[in-house]
């Protein structure tokens, strides 16, 4: 049985893992939650789940926890409630589906524990790739991704030699502006941001969708979970979102994994793997589907993705700097601060004041992603 700590079990991808869960009880035990301030939603997971451990983001809202859930239930709260989660609830898997870089210590928190990692949190590798994979590898723990892109090439590798692998093609939605000029983006909103045409995410992902930091995330992601250089990592358009990424051969052979959109799929892969079971997603039919598209990528429309390849190829702590420095960005445009188009210019401009720490220690990479936030918060 696993026993499984979700960290993040309020957002897009911590409820949709309960949803999976729920479906087979057999296979797990919840022995751990850890959400921010949605203590309606916590308090209604913690009741259905009945976890041991449960965090939440302020220490003042712990009490209005532990006078709702059994006296044995353990109460914690901020960053160190989420380690403590993580490492201490007994969890033999960590579901990460938190948002952003704060998901980085947690998760290597679990790691040093031995668990398993369902990974959803992208964040923790494009600031800290280097590091989560090195003490995985050292501590004999599995790295399962959860992200779709990186879960269909995940599936596409399965038995295969790596070294047969010729390129991964990551798809691409285009997100919510993919209709809509440079001039255009200009003057888009926040409420016109937060639509995107194929998956229902958190806000934070969707806009990060819509200016294709995503697929720079993406792209920084899949070069840590499967060990490729950048020069054999490449983005293609895909409006529909059926075709989840594929992967070319040395032998031209190209393999895809298909599906229609629905996290809950991917979700279950990493928690079931290697096996396969039913899953409460709707079935793809290519027949009514009809026809798929795909676009060359154009880092021009995107510099997002511009800069997060030429981040990739600095290596150190650029990474970190163009993830923290989007995060900040990010919340921004969301808090109506700055335009949809000062996400980019945030981005570029921490990267070229940035001076690169190579092979950075954990502490490095902390100073770096601060400094990114203070940086992108002034700018403007
Ligand atoms: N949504 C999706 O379909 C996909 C998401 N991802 C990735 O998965 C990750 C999660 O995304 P998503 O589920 O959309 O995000 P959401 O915003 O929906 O959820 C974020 C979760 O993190 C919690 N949280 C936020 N801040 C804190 C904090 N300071 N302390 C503790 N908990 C906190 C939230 O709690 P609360 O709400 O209670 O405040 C919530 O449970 C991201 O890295 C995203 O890029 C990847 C592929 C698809
Ligand atoms: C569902 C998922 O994995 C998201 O990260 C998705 O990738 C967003 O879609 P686009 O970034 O392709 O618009
Ligand atoms: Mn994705």
């Amino acid at each position: 049985m696993k026993k499984i700590a979700v960290l993040g079990s309020t957002g897009s991808i911590g409820t949709q893992t309960l949803d999976v869960i729920s479906r087979q009880p057999e296979r797990y035990e919840v022995v751990g939650l850890a959400a921010g301030s949605n203590v309606d939603l916590l308090l209604e997971q913690a009741r259905q789940f009945k976890p041991k451990w449960i965090s939440v983001e302020e220490r003042a809202l712990e009490d209005r926890i532990r006078s709702e859930v059994p006296a044995d239930v353990i109460v914690v709260s901020g960053e160190t409630g989420l380690k403590q989660v993580a490492s201490e609830a007994g969890a033999n898997y960590v579901v990460c589906a938190l948002v952003g870089s704060l998901g980085l210590t947690s998760t290597l928190a679990a790691i040093e524990a031995g668990a398993d990692i369902g990974l959803a949190n992208k964040e923790t590798l494009v600031t800290a790739g280097h590091l989560v994979m090195q003490r995985a590898r050292e501590k004999g723990v599995s790295i399962l991704p959860v992200d779709s892109e990186h879960s269909a090439i995940f599936q596409c590798l399965n038995g295969e030699n790596a070294k047969a692998i010729k390129r991964l093609i990551v798809t691409a939605s285009g997100g919510s502006f993919r209709d809509l000029s440079r001039d255009q983006l200009k003057n888009v909103t926040v409420e016109d941001a937060l639509k995107h045409p194929n998956w229902s995410m958190g806000a934070k992902v969707t806009i990060d969708s819509a200016t294709m930091a995503n697929k720079g995330l993406e792209v920084i992601e899949a070069h840590w979970l499967f060990g490729l250089p950048y020069d054999q990592i490449d983005v293609v358009l895909h409006p529909e979102s059926i075709v989840h990424s594929m992967v070319e051969f040395t032998d031209t052979s190209v393999m895809a994994q298909l599906g229609n959109p629905d996290m809950r799929v991917p979700i279950q892969y990493a928690l079931t793997y290697p096996e396969r079971v039913a899953s409460p997603a709707s079935p793809l039919d290519l027949l009514k589907q009809g026809t798929l598209h795909f676009r060359e990528m154009n880092l021009e429309r995107y510099p997002c993705l511009r800069l997060a390849y030429e981040a990739g190829r600095s290596g150190g702590t650029a990474t970190t700097v163009f993830n923290a420095a989007n995060e900040v960005a990010v919340a921004r445009f969301l808090r109506g601060e700055i335009s949809f188009l000062a996400i980019e210019d945030t981005i570029e401009m921490a990267l070229s004041k940035h001076s690169s720490v190579p092979s950075p220690t954990l502490e490095a990479i902390l100073e770096a992603d601060d400094w990114a936030r203070t940086e992108a918060a002034s700018y403007r």
